[in-house]
């Protein structure tokens, strides 16, 4: 579902504008409407007598299936959606939350989870936000990145449906929604244009071009030096800096020429640069480097001018790799740490209530 038939929805039970504008934020800000911040004698009635219904519709969006606790202060959500598809939604530190924006991915990075299944269906607005507002009933929320399952500039009107929702009522700020891409030339021609401009990153894991297109098979050819110029171009029309994302791939990308490449590309930059070493999959054939590897090219494209952050992406020991939840819920196998809703009693158990059985399956 997305957000303009919701809109569709309550206009045609009769809701103005501002009406209209209080549901959604409402909704978005994971309130139960219509809530004690007005009477409900505020509404019309026949848009009154609609939204019982409207209201368990946008429930059932996103079912929580499975909780996954880490060590770190992550939260992995394994999620089901109302065609019995599954995603994966990942509560971060410091209340922070990863959205997915696709069923599989048609880029087939070669290192990803979630490339080796092909795309299997578009994500729609409505069911976006409702990722934030189950994560909202769990935690709060005011940081939203779209690095969870899928490529957003695949599905870019609904994603830029849901940032624009999340940025002006869903009271997450411009510069705390963060798209993450491979880079796509209609990411950089639509997103200087739109009212709300989400914050960069770019998935660049190498500066050789003929890398790039093994390591990401169906991304745009755009060189990687063509990628950090537009990059560039955002930074300076937003005054927010590129994030530019690298998974640490043993004897692939972390050798000396690639440092060389990142100091000639990046240096000067209004550019953070994140190094993430590759989240181990066992099906895949790559390794990470060992920690002090990564310190080390962290320390050295330090002292070199490029401003470099070593990060673990969240719940490493929770199938923290994208799709890996996905992929072994397919299979229907518990993964480490699962917990099943019953044994949590969360708040979100009663927002999905088909979701408990499930996961005692
Ligand atoms: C899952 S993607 C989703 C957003 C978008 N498709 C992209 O590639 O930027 C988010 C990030 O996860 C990273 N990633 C995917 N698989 C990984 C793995 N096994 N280990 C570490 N990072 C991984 C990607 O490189 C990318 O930077
Ligand atoms: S890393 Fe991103 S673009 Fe590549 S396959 Fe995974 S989700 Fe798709």
């Amino acid at each position: 579902m997305h957000i303009a038939e919701i809109r569709e929805r309550l206009r045609t039970a009769g809701a103005a504008p501002i009406h209209e504008q209080y549901l959604l934020r409402e909704w978005s800000q994971g309130e139960t409407f219509p809530s004690r911040r007005k009477p409900e004698e505020f509404l019309p009635r026949a848009l009154r007598t609609i939204l019982p219904q409207l209201k368990a519709d946008l429930a059932a969006l996103v079912a929580l299936r499975s909780v996954h606790p880490s060590q770190d202060g992550s939260e992995r959500l394994l999620l089901g959606l109302r065609d019995g598809q599954t995603i994966e939604s990942v509560l971060l530190p410091r209340e922070g939350l990863c959205v997915s924006t696709q069923v599989g991915c048609a880029v087939g990075c070669v290192f990803c989870m979630t490339g080796r299944s092909g795309l299997i269906r578009q994500i729609g607005s409505a069911e976006i936000v409702a990722q934030v507002v189950l994560g909202r009933q769990r935690r709060p929320v005011r940081r939203v990145v779209f690095m969870g399952m899928g490529e957003p500039a695949h599905n870019l009107d609904a994603v830029l449906e849901a940032i624009d929702l999340l940025g002006t009522g869903g009271a997450i700020g411009h510069k705390n929604l963060v798209f993450s891409t491979v880079g796509d030339l209609r990411v950089f021609e639509r997103l200087p244009k739109s009212t709300v401009k989400p914050a960069l990153a770019l998935s660049l894991h190498t500066t050789d071009a003929a890398l790039r297109e093994q390591l990401l098979p169906r991304a745009p050819r755009i060189t990687p030096e063509n990628l950090v110029a537009m990059g560039d171009d955002y930074a300076r029309r937003t005054g927010y800096p590129i994030q530019y994302q690298w998974t640490l791939l043993e004897g692939i990308n972390d050798g000396p020429a690639e440092l060389d490449g990142i100091v000639r590309l990046l240096k000067g930059r209004y550019a953070v640069l994140n190094l993430i070493p590759f989240n181990a999959i066992d099906e895949l054939p790559f390794r990470r480097p060992t920690w002090e590897r990564a310190r080390e090219m962290a320390r050295e494209l330090h002292r070199r001018g490029v401003l470099t952050k070593l990060r673990q992406s969240a719940g490493q020991d929770v199938e923290g790799g994208c799709g890996q939840l996905r992929a072994r819920s397919a299979n229907r196998v518990a993964g480490p740490g699962a917990q099943s809703l019953s044994a949590i009693g969360t708040r979100a158990a009663g927002h999905a209530p088909g979701a408990a059985d499930q996961a005692q399956r």
